[in-house]
């Protein structure tokens, strides 16, 4: 059992006594704010990139199963692949887990969830520390790629990903299998590029819709006629705010999946760079025209907030706001727990400098002075 010091140095950090090898832990309380994943996703991510042990305690405490579960365990599993590094008190449940981190390498990596835990999960865990890898990192992802509360993959790829792009990000994606709740199985091949250096972002002016665009879906044995229905409510949602946009939403019947599911997703391009998304899954007892509906009207609030990103992608960008080379300014619709988690977690661990100025009733601006992470692993 490891002792601590108890010397704070400043936030969380305390000195690591015990093994009287004088380096230094990180304390991270997985309860805080949210309490859930993503706190210790961002912070395994984070202390891999800065080459810091840290300790993660009373891990989702905030959730109604508390500690590990499998989607949870795999993704720090993989960061801890990718580094070389050691992860003490991993197992399924456990409450509490120490990481200490090696050198990311580039190479092949598998993580699987043997869950319908989200595969987007386990490439939001991962994908920031190939960055910083001594060449490309590639990672075959197993789980589901349409899990509920959590990006379905096709949210990462049309929504994340030009937007990370704007910071320097570049991966590619080849969706393999979908796989569906409640057995998973899907797969999909993620192939993350290294960056010297991660740029700083701008996104001030959400701009006009310029087309709204997504793609509506069945697998396994459920009928087309559900997809049509999704996608038809959804425009009809769609058109009372935005009449002469055009929309497109493609039917798709997958072939190539595991298990049953069905699901829609939408997205919004404007005339300055920003893409929003919505999406919403089938679920028994609800029915195709309601989830259609409620996808459209979703995709409407995300463009009346006045923000240039999503609710979900806010969260997902701090990481990337962090470890930039300078100063990233966003306008976001109100800050969400998530987002407010992982500036928490951010401010914690490195030295970035998070400020968020509201500017009126639902509108705020994120802004943050980025660390400047560079990469000592590539040359050229
Ligand atoms: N519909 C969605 N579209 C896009 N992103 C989503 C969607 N739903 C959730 N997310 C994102 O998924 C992540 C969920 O993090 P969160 O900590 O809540 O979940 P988790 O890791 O599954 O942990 P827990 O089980 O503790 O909730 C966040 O980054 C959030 O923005």
């Amino acid at each position: 059992m490891l002792q601590f010091k108890k010397s704070l140095n400043y936030f969380g950090k305390v000195e690591m006594a015990s093994l009287g090898s004088g380096d230094k832990l990180f304390r991270i309380d997985g309860s805080d704010l949210e309490g859930g994943g993503q706190i210790l996703r961002n912070t395994v991510a984070i202390c891999c990139l800065l080459h810091e042990s840290v300790k993660v305690e009373k891990i989702r405490a905030g959730r109604s199963k508390p500690g590990l579960r499998p989607q949870h365990l795999t993704g720090i599993q993989l960061i801890c692949d990718i580094c070389g590094g050691k992860l003490i008190g991993g197992h399924v449940n456990s409450t509490e887990i120490e990481f200490h981190p090696g050198n990311v390498k580039s190479g092949n990596y598998l993580a699987d969830t043997h869950t319908a835990g989200s595969i987007c999960l386990l490439m939001q865990a991962a994908l920031p520390c190939f960055l910083m890898g001594n060449g490309p990192g590639t990672m075959t992802l197993r789980g589901g790629t349409n899990a509920d509360m959590a990006p379905p993959i096709d949210y990462t790829l049309m929504v994340f990903k030009p937007i990370a792009e704007k910071f320097g990000v570049k991966f590619d994606c080849e969706i393999a299998r979908r796989g569906y709740f409640p057995k998973g199985g899907g797969e999909v091949f993620v192939k993350v590029y290294p960056v010297k250096e991660l740029t700083p972002v701008t996104m001030l002016d959400p701009g006009k819709v310029t087309c709204i665009y997504g793609r509506a879906f069945v697998a396994g044995v459920l009928p087309v006629r559900i997809a049509h229905e999704m996608a038809e409510n959804c425009e009809r949602a769609i058109r009372q705010d935005f009449k002469d946009v055009p929309v497109k939403i493609e039917i798709v019947k997958e072939t190539n999946c595991v298990g049953n599911g069905t699901g829609i997703i939408v997205c919004a391009d404007t005339d300055t760079g920003c893409t929003f998304g919505a999406s919403g899954l089938g679920k028994k007892g609800v029915p195709a025209h309601v989830v259609g509906k409620e996808t459209g009207e979703s995709l409407l609030n995300q463009l009346c907030h006045g923000g240039c990103v999503d609710d979900f992608l806010q969260d997902q960008l701090i990481i990337l706001m962090a470890l930039a080379n300078g100063k990233s300014k966003i306008r976001c619709g109100p800050v969400t727990l998530h987002s407010e988690t992982a500036i928490h977690v951010a401010k914690q661990l490195t030295d970035a400098k998070f400020t968020v100025n509201k500017i009126s009733a639902g509108q705020t601006v994120i802004e943050c002075e980025g660390i400047g992470l560079k990469n000592q692993q590539l040359t050229s």
